[in-house]
């Protein structure tokens, strides 16, 4: 590998601004924040939501965000604030260092994923797990 994920993982860590699950939550009432649930339909379905959270493929984050995009979504024009997550935590790392790395401001992602927030305690919105 000329680069790994590891070292992908490192660089995006060292350049974004990460929350904990429970500084997360203190937003999750903020009317100017917008949460981002990156993980794929099945994870959803099967472990539950985050309340109130946009789903975002991370395979349209891109052309989502970009307003020159035939795919744009507004909701991220809004100069809303932004969170982003996973289920562990480093899908969102690589999201928001491309999401800033695009003008996305600002933007912060949750150590640790739904899996974190799940663990302690934080709201959900249960899924069908099987
Ligand atoms: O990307 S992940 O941390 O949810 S496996």
């Amino acid at each position: 590998m000329k680069k790994g994920y590891r070292e992908l993982l490192d660089e995006a860590n060292a350049e974004i601004e990460v929350v904990s699950p429970e500084e997360a939550a203190g937003l999750l009432d903020d009317e100017d924040t917008i949460f981002v649930d990156l993980r794929d339909p099945r994870e959803v379905e099967r472990d539950g939501r985050v309340p109130g959270a946009k789903h975002v493929t991370r395979g349209m984050l891109e052309f989502w965000i970009d307003p020159e995009s035939p795919y744009h979504k507004p909701f991220f024009a809004s100069g809303k604030s932004f969170v982003f997550f996973c289920a562990g935590g480093w899908r969102s790392a690589l999201a928001t260092k491309t999401a800033q790395d695009m003008g996305l401001s600002p933007v912060k992602h949750i150590l640790g994923g739904y899996t974190a927030w799940k663990a302690a305690g934080l709201p959900v919105d249960p899924g069908e797990k099987k």
